[in-house]
């Protein structure tokens, strides 16, 4: 079974990064790669490490002409511009997921309050699912439109997802600080990312106003059934690829949850190929995941301050973006969920 794909927005860091994961994947064939800006270029010109694999050259995004050639369309652009591209698709009955914001919070107010744009498609929220697979897999499986979670989000929410369901942690003591490499910008030039900038440099963005915040209190809140707030501190790293979240919570009872809490880990992902629970005294590294699909999580009990301290590893491109989007696309499409995501990451 073949399924035709096309990327709308696949000249940024995210389409690239979906096309060559998906030039791999046996189960698909690219139609069609959207731009706005190189429109009739071969995208091995604008992407050349992509030259002898691909053949397809950028085209404008034109309804209905992209849709009628494919089944699933993946939209990797900024946030507030898919949400037409959605519309169409959804009314065409095409399959959707995006990588961007749009679709991620269930409350049209708190997307509009927080990214300071209106929301055009409103009618689509309720239907689309957040694309966590492996705390929403069910609810994925039944969409047609799947919100790909926010890159910071998906290294918290994993990090914190078996400490809630398990009700080990106060839940208002949850701090979580946050370090992402450079391409988590995107290709767009932009000041904070230039090489001065950035190179040698190490600072927080964004203190208690990150637009991921609420995408990470409304998953949370939903897996602990109860309404969370956390305290979100992310950081500029430079380094191209990678995000380490180091997560914070005091203990409700720490002499007992000391032996439950791996216990609750190993539980929670006892079925989820991408999320490895490192051995005891192991700590995640960015440099173990990249170019792979997976999350590495360490666990830390600090016995004397009766905190467990978390830290998850992923790459922001991968499971952060493009790979969690492929794995979206394999579960809505019925194919098995890692086709052409297997495989350890790149090391050194
Ligand atoms: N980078 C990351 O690690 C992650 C990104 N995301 C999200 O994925 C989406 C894509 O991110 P990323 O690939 O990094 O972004 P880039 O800035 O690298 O690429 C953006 C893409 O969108 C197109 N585009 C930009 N502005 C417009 C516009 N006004 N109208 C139409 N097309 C436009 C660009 O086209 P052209 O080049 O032709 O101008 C390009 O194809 C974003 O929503 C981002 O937040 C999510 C998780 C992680
Ligand atoms: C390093 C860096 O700048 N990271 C980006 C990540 C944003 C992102 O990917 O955002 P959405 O998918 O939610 O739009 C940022 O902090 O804005």
């Amino acid at each position: 079974m073949t399924v035709k794909v096309s990327i709308v927005g696949a000249t940024g860091y995210t389409g690239a990064e979906l096309v060559r994961i998906l030039h791999s994947h046996p189960e698909v064939e690219l139609t069609a790669l959207t731009t706005r800006s190189y429109v009739d270029m071969p995208f091995d010109k604008i992407y050349p490490h992509l030259y002898k694999y691909n053949q397809l050259v950028c085209e404008e995004m034109n309804f209905p002409k992209l849709f009628e050639n494919s089944e699933v369309i993946i939209i990797a652009l900024p946030h507030g511009h898919a949400m037409p591209v959605a519309l169409e698709a959804a009314r065409l009955g095409k399959k959707i997921v995006d990588l961007g914001a749009d679709f991620r919070l269930k409350d049209y107010r708190v997307y509009e309050k927080w990214y300071k744009v209106e929301h055009e498609a409103r009618k689509l929220l309720d239907s689309a699912a957040y694309g966590l697979p492996e705390v929403n897999r069910d609810n994925i499986k039944k969409a047609s439109l799947v919100a790909n979670p926010g890159c910071y989000p998906t290294s918290a929410i994993l990090a914190l997802a078996p400490l809630l369901k398990h009700k080990l942690i106060d839940t208002g003591s949850i701090v979580i600080d946050s370090k992402s490499g450079v391409s988590g910008a995107g290709r767009g030039l932009a000041l904070g990312s230039h090489f001065c900038e950035v190179n040698e440099n190490f600072k927080a963005y964004n203190v208690a106003v990150h637009r991921h915040t609420p995408e990470i209190e409304q998953e949370l809140s939903r897996i602990a059934g109860e309404p969370i707030t956390v305290t979100f501190t992310p950081h500029l790293l430079p380094i191209t690829r990678g995000i380490l979240s180091t997560v914070y919570a005091n203990l409700l009872d720490p002499p007992v949850a000391k032996d439950r809490i791996r216990e609750a880990y190993l539980d929670y992902y006892k079925n989820e190929f991408f999320v490895r629970v490192l051995p005891d005294g192991t700590l995640p590294q960015t440099k173990w995941v990249s170019g792979a699909n997976h999350c590495d999580i360490g666990l830390t009990l600090d016995s004397r301050t009766g905190r467990v301290i978390v830290t998850s590893a992923i790459d922001n491109l991968v499971k952060g973006a493009s790979g969690q989007a492929v794995q979206n696309m394999n579960i809505i499409c019925g194919l098995p969920e890692d086709m052409g995501l297997y495989g350890p990451g790149l090391y050194p």
